[in-house]
């Protein structure tokens, strides 16, 4: 075999949407969805409101289980296993896929504990001390919380109080961190820490983010999927993927014209 017949190493889907569609009830929310996202990137969902960007987030951890009559049809995978297998314990699922949310929603407890309780429910045996450092650390928070772990993680601000959700969600160890907005209560500072920390962690973490601020997709993420909604003939709207591809070409040169009028601001 010459050098130049070896193939690069061809990059590893964590995530695979096979033909997905989602149902509240009887309504399609979102329809055969179809898309790759690939490990150790930043992958960021994008388009305009009611699109199910956050019903197709949700499917990749179960979190549409609990949302009463919510259906998953076609595949959900990690790595080549399907999420939705009658085998599959989705708690377990959400552990190595966890999930932080718009609001930050720190528990009513104290900033160790939020770390602490979080890992023991999960059946962490290891020094809790050394956990709750590293993941304080990981999250770009240790240095601001060191000397008050016992105050209340409610008495943070509310871009510490988001890194602190942060800080527990990798305090379980998880693969892929999912990212449901998590800016959009923030002030731009706050906004700017996190997408730094993001930054950080796509060297460790699989990171799936929504968020309806451009300038932050093409800032921090390396894949971009963008989404549009259509009128069914019952008046609902239906959900579909647009386009997927690398973050610069969705911005500076997408295929489709619906794409290039989101990025450039005229429609969403
Ligand atoms: N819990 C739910 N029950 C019923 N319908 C829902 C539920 N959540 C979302 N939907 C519907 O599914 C469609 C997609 O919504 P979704 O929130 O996933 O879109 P989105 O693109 O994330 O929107 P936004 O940007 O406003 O957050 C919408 O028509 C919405 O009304």
């Amino acid at each position: 075999m010459t050098s130049q017949s070896v193939s690069p190493v061809a990059t590893e889907a964590a995530l695979r949407a096979k033909n997905v569609s989602v149902y509240y009830g009887s309504t399609l929310a979102v329809r055969d969805i179809n898309l790759d996202i690939f490990k150790n990137e930043i992958t960021a969902f994008i388009g305009p409101s009611g699109c199910g960007k956050s019903t197709l987030l949700r499917c990749f951890n179960r979190t549409n289980d609990l949302i009463r009559g919510a259906r998953v049809e076609g595949k959900a995978m990690f790595h080549g296993t399907d999420l939705y297998a009658k085998d599959i314990d989705p708690v377990y699922v959400r552990r190595r896929i966890g999930m932080v949310f718009q609001k930050p929603n720190p528990f009513t407890k104290s900033i160790y504990e939020n770390i602490a309780f979080a890992a023991r429910i999960n059946g962490y045996k290891g020094d809790m001390d050394e956990l709750v450092e590293n993941s304080l650390r990981r999250a770009a928070l240790w240095d601001e919380v060191k000397d008050k772990l016992k105050q209340s993680g409610l008495s943070l601000s509310g871009g510490q109080q988001q890194r602190l959700c942060i800080a527990r969600t990798i305090a379980i160890e998880p693969e892929v961190i999912l990212m449901d907005e998590p800016c959009s209560a923030l002030d731009p500072i706050s906004t700017l820490q996190i997408e730094e920390l993001m930054k950080e962690l796509e060297t460790r973490y699989t990171i799936v983010i929504v968020t309806h601020n451009m300038q932050q997709a093409s800032r921090i993420s390396d894949k971009t999927a963008f989404f549009n909604a259509e009128a069914t003939e019952s008046g609902n709207k239906v959900g579909y993927l647009v386009e997927y591809g690398d973050t610069e070409k969705i911005f500076n040169d997408p295929s489709e014209q619906a794409t290039q009028d989101y990025v450039s601001g005229r429609f969403g």
